[in-house]
């Protein structure tokens, strides 16, 4: 199929997946030079901050669990996320930092730290987008509470199956239930398995993909309208714009505020080159001719459509290249490992569409090529895509190649509108001459 429109519902699942992707392709934590902001429900009052976890004076079993981790000290958001989220009385927080700077560790230590194993009821509440995501959550609570023999996990997820095995008005046992907003909800209230009154930490976690889902932010509210006055509420998101951020402020009252901006990219260490032909076929030859003329550790190749992709990825193939593949049709998992594969240099080229390859990182990539000019769905260029693919955080400072394929005056017209937007000019180059293709690597 070459219809790249996507209906706002693949939009929406596209967003859960691309969060669940970089979950499951994250093995630790993402370093940041931006300084965290702090805004604080109550100006006067002092701001802590950590570098231990020893500061925090965590229970001994929780600490416990936390070393087992593998985590040394606090990340930077945790350093002033944590003390907030311990402190006494509990006080309210909104947070907001990229994807893998530490928020659900964060938040499952905040859980774990109040949570009263003893009493056989549930005590934390954790809303997630979607099942597999609340799965991810979950594995993440029980290696950090290990040290919690009596500690139980309930899912409330439509595929869980739990509440079959329950009386409507019949309560469950687990102290923490982690789920999706519609199913938490029953639980609550048409089903009565959980008395709210007795929730002393709410969180919403993802907060930015769960508001994409018509339906979630009511739930969602419903829910909190449920608890406690002096329930703990919790709020992350990995972006902030308006609607996250007006949503945040409903669901979470009094809250005190922290931000981490995104490390910025930038295109200053990228050398960018546009290369002229005529068609399809035009464009694989040029491809190889590069190939032919310089050594590429690995590259990522990007294509429009899923077709041209997996056409590419044939032609590659029998050329004698190890090609990995990156799909819409493929299940998350089986990306996560594709990419896996890729960053282990199991695979040297990766050819993926614009859609699959959205937000992920592989660092070691050197060279980057654009089969296709990335465009929006009216067809403009899509200039935020193309500094992700291609920018690099300045801190890291490597050095990195561009290749632009142009086939047609329109995308001549895109490349010229890249270039006026970034205000970078791209070098034209000829791959016929060996020569100049050798020098674009000095
Ligand atoms: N203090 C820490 N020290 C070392 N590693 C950590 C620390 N906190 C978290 N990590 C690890 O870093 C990775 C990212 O952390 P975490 O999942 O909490 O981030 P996140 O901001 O919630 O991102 P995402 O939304 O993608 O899950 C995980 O592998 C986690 O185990």
């Amino acid at each position: 199929d070459d219809n790249i429109e996507k209906t706002e519902d693949e939009e929406k699942e596209d967003r859960a997946a691309q969060s669940l992707l970089n979950k499951l392709i994250r093995s630790n934590l993402v370093d940041t030079t931006n300084q965290v902001e702090v805004l604080q429900r109550d100006p006067t009052s002092p701001l802590y901050s950590v570098k231990s976890f020893e500061e925090l004076r965590l229970k001994p079993q929780l600490l416990q669990g936390v070393y087992a981790m593998g985590f040394n000290r606090p990340s930077k958001i945790q350093e002033n996320a944590l003390p907030m989220m311990l402190a006494e009385p509990p006080q309210n927080l909104i947070a907001q930092s990229q994807s893998g700077t530490g928020k659900t560790a964060a938040f499952v230590l905040a859980m774990l730290s109040r949570v009263e194993p003893g009493n056989k009821y549930p005590q934390c509440l954790c809303l997630s987008p979607t099942y597999e995501l609340a799965l991810q959550t979950g594995k993440v609570i029980e290696q950090m509470g290990k040290f919690y023999p009596e500690l139980k996990l309930a899912y409330a997820v439509r595929e869980s199956g739990r509440a079959f095995h329950l009386e409507r008005g019949q309560k469950i046992s687990e102290q923490i239930v982690i789920g999706t907003p519609g199913t938490v909800l029953d639980w609550c209230s048409k089903l009565k398995f959980i008395d709210p009154k007795k929730i002393k930490v709410f969180v919403l976690d993802e907060a930015d993909v769960m508001i994409a889902t018509q339906g979630h932010q009511d739930q969602s509210i419903r829910i909190q309208r449920m608890l406690p006055r002096d329930c703990q509420m919790l709020l992350f998101s990995a972006t902030f714009e308006d609607s996250v951020w007006k949503f945040a402020q409903k669901v979470v009252p009094d809250p005190n505020i922290i931000k981490l901006k995104r490390e910025e990219e930038t295109l200053d260490t990228i050398k960018q080159y546009y290369v002229l032909c005529n068609n399809r076929d035009e464009k694989f030859q040029a491809l190889c001719n590069i190939y032919g003329a310089i050594t590429i550790a690995q590259a990522m190749i990007f294509c429009h459509t899923r077709k041209t992709a997996g056409w590419l990825a044939a032609e590659l193939s029998k050329e004698g290249h190890q090609v990995a593949l990156l799909s819409g049709e493929m299940m998350v998992e089986q990306r996560a490992a594709v990419i896996e594969r890729f960053r282990e240099g199991k695979e040297k080229v990766l050819v993926t569409t614009n859609v699959c390859a959205r937000g992920i990182d592989v660092e070691q990539v050197s060279v980057v090529i654009n089969f296709d000019l990335p465009v929006d769905k009216d067809g403009n260029p899509d200039n935020e895509t193309y500094l992700h693919r291609i920018g690099r955080t300045g801190r890291f400072g490597k050095r990195g190649l561009a290749i632009n394929m142009v086939d047609s005056k329109h995308s001549m017209n895109i490349l010229n509108r890249i270039q006026e937007h970034f205000n970078k000019k791209i070098n034209k180059l000829d791959t016929d001459d060996l020569d100049e293709i050798e020098k674009i690597t000095n």
